[in-house]
C-alpha cells in the first residue's frame, strides 16, 4: 500500500527513534577539518563516512563515539549532551549502550580469547553466542591466547566482542580492513543482521565506497562538509 505525502512527510520528519545526533560539530588540528557539521542516526539504520586519507573521518568517528570533545558543537545520545555529562554517566554509555570497533582492536593480550569475550558477557547479561562465533569462524580459537591469533582473527573477535556487548550503536572504522573479500561480507553481513535484529544502528568509516553503499545513508567528507551521496 503507497503512503500518502503527508504519510511520508510524517515518517520524514520523525525523530522520536533518532538515537544520536551532531549539532553544528567542528574541528580542527593542525588544519580545520571539518565545520558546522550535522548528522542524525536512527535505531536499525546504518550509515557510512569516506572521503579522502585525512579528511577527519577517524576523528569524527571519535567525536561521535564520546572518544574526542569537539572545538564547538554538541553530541546528543538520546537526547542527552555527551560532553556535557558527568564523566561516570559519559563512561556507563560508552561501556553500555556504545560499541567500537577500531583498528587497534584493544583486547587483553595476555588472555584467552575465551577470556576477553567473557568480559564482554559480565556487562551484557549475557551468553557468549556460539552461532555468531561460528559465523565469524572463530569458534575454534577460543582456548587460544590473543597474541598467537593472526590480524584477521583478532579484528573477528573484538567483533565478536563487542557484538555480545549488545550496544545500541555500533562505530565501527574500517571493520574489514584486514580480511579477504569473503570474510569481509560476513563481517558486514554479521553488523548488517545485528542492527537489523536488535534496533541498534552502524556507523560505518571506510575507504571502500561498494561497501559504503551498502548502507542506508553514504556520506563524503569533503571540503569541511558531510554531504550524503545519493
Ligand atoms: N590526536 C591528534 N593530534 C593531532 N593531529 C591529529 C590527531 N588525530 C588526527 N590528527 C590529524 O588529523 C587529520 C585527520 O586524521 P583522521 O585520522 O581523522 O583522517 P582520516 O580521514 O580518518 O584518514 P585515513 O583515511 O587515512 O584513516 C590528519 O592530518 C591527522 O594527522
Amino acid at each position: 500500500m503507497s503512503e500518502s505525502l503527508e504519510e511520508q512527510s510524517l515518517i520524514t520528519n520523525d525523530k522520536s527513534n533518532i538515537l544520536l545526533e551532531a549539532k553544528n560539530i567542528s574541528h580542527s588540528f593542525d588544519y580545520k577539518l571539518f565545520e558546522n557539521i550535522n548528522l542524525e542516526i536512527k535505531s536499525k539504520e546504518s550509515i557510512s563516512i569516506i572521503g579522502m586519507s585525512g579528511s577527519g573521518k577517524s576523528t569524527f568517528l571519535n567525536i561521535l563515539s564520546s572518544l574526542l570533545n569537539p572545538k564547538s558543537g554538541e553530541i546528543l545520545y538520546n537526547s542527552k549532551n555527551l560532553y556535557t555529562l558527568k564523566k561516570k554517566d559519559l563512561l556507563n554509555i560508552r561501556r553500555e549502550d556504545f560499541g567500537i570497533i577500531f583498528q587497534a582492536h584493544y583486547l587483553f593480550r595476555g588472555f584467552s580469547a575465551s577470556d576477553n569475550l567473557n568480559i564482554a558477557t559480565l556487562l551484557s547479561g549475557e551468553n557468549i553466542d556460539k552461532d555468531l562465533l561460528i559465523k565469524l569462524n572463530i569458534d575454534f580459537v577460543l582456548n587460544q591466547s590473543v597474541g598467537e591469533l593472526s590480524g584477521g582473527q583478532q579484528q573477528r573477535l573484538s567483533i565478536a566482542r563487542v557484538l555480545t556487548k549488545k550496544p545500541k550503536i555500533i562505530f565501527a572504522d574500517e571493520p574489514t580492513g584486514n580480511l579477504d573479500k569473503d570474510t569481509a561480507k560476513i563481517v558486514m553481513d554479521t553488523l548488517f543482521d545485528y542492527i537489523h535484529n536488535n534496533n541498534a544502528a552502524l556507523v560505518l568509516v571506510t575507504h571502500e565506497e561498494d561497501l559504503a553503499k551498502q548502507c542506508n545513508h553514504t556520506y563524503k567528507l569533503e571540503n569541511l562538509q558531510l554531504k550524503e551521496l545519493k
